[in-house]
C-alpha cells in the first residue's frame, strides 16, 4: 500500500449492464498532488472519476469489482456512508452547475445540509470558501445577487468554493475548463495550483497541454484500461508504452 496515497484503486473493473467501461484499473492518488486523467473520448476517464466518490452508484447498471480505498479504508464498505464520502471527496463538473439561487445561498446551502446554521459561522464559511476560491473580491459586495448573473469562469468558480464550503480533501473535477474561455481557464488553473498546498486535486481533462501545465501525476487510459501512469514530465517526455507515445503525439485520439 502507498502510505502517502488519499485513494488507491486495485484492479478495478466496472460494467454498464454488460458493457465493460474499466478493466483492471490499479492507481494511486499521492495527497496534496494534482493527478490527471488523460485518454481518447470514451476510454473511461470519467467513469474512474465516479467510482472514488460512489457518484456510479447513483447508476442502476452499474456494477463494480475490484478494490478501492480511501485513507485505508474500503471505500465501498459498510465503514463508509456515501453522502458522507461525497462531502470529503468533491466533485466539479464539466458545466458550471450553481443553484438558481443567491451567491451567498450556493455556499451556504452544504453546509447547512450539514447542520451549521449559526449566522455568523456561515459568514465565515462563504468569505473563506470564496477567498479559497479566487473569487471574494469579484463577488463580496453582491453575495445576495443570483449565481446565475456570473459569467461562465466566475460560475465555475462558485461551483469550486460551493465543493470547498464542506471541507473536503480531495476534489475530483471533471473536464472543468472545456466550457470555459482561455482566460477563465488560465485562472482555474492557477486556482488549482493553489488548491493543491490543502487538496488532493484530480481531474480528467481532454487538453493534453493543461495536464502537462498543471498536474504533477498524469494517467494515460485508452478503451478503458490504464495503460501507464507516473509523473507528468515521465509520461509526456519518457513515456515506457508505445500506446501512450502515440496518443501524446497526436498520432490518434
Ligand atoms: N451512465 C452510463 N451508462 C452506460 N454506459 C455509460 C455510462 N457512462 C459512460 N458509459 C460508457 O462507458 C464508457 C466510458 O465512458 P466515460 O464517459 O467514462 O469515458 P470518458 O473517457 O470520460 O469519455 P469523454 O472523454 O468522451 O468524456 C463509454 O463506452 C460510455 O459510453
Amino acid at each position: 500500500m502507498d502510505t502517502s496515497a488519499v485513494i488507491e484503486t486495485q484492479g478495478v473493473n466496472l460494467w454498464y449492464g454488460d458493457n465493460q467501461a474499466l478493466t483492471n484499473v490499479t492507481i494511486s492518488f499521492p495527497e496534496k498532488t494534482i493527478t490527471s486523467l488523460i485518454g481518447p473520448s470514451g476510454c473511461g476517464k470519467s467513469t474512474l472519476l465516479r467510482c472514488l466518490n460512489r457518484m456510479n452508484d447513483l447508476i442502476p447498471s452499474c456494477r463494480i469489482e475490484g478494490g478501492i480505498s480511501y485513507h485505508g479504508t474500503d471505500l465501498y464498505g459498510p465503514a463508509i456512508d456515501p453522502v458522507h464520502l461525497r462531502k470529503q471527496v468533491g466533485m466539479v463538473f464539466q458545466r458550471p452547475n450553481p443553484f438558481p439561487k443567491s451567491i451567498y445561498d450556493n455556499i451556504t446551502y452544504g453546509p447547512r445540509m450539514h447542520g451549521i446554521r449559526d449566522r455568523k459561522t456561515l459568514e465565515q464559511i462563504v468569505e473563506e470558501s470564496l477567498r479559497k476560491a479566487a473569487l471574494w473580491d469579484e463577488v463580496k459586495d453582491r453575495l445576495s445577487a443570483s449565481a446565475m448573473g456570473l459569467s461562465g469562469g466566475q460560475q465555475q468558480r462558485l461551483c469550486i468554493a460551493r465543493t470547498l464550503a464542506v471541507n473536503p480533501d480531495v476534489i475530483l473535477m471533471d473536464e472543468p475548463c472545456s466550457a470555459l474561455d482561455p482566460i477563465a481557464t488560465a485562472k482555474i488553473e492557477s486556482l488549482m495550483e493553489e488548491l493543491k498546498s490543502q487538496y488532493t486535486v484530480i481531474i480528467v481533462t481532454h487538453s493534453m497541454q493543461q495536464a502537462a501545465r498543471v498536474s504533477d501525476y498524469t494517467g494515460f487510459m485508452y478503451m478503458g484500461e490504464l495503460i501507464e501512469t507516473g509523473e507528468t514530465a515521465k509520461i509526456f517526455e519518457n513515456p515506457e508504452k508505445e500506446l501512450t507515445n502515440n496518443y501524446i503525439t497526436g498520432r490518434f485520439g
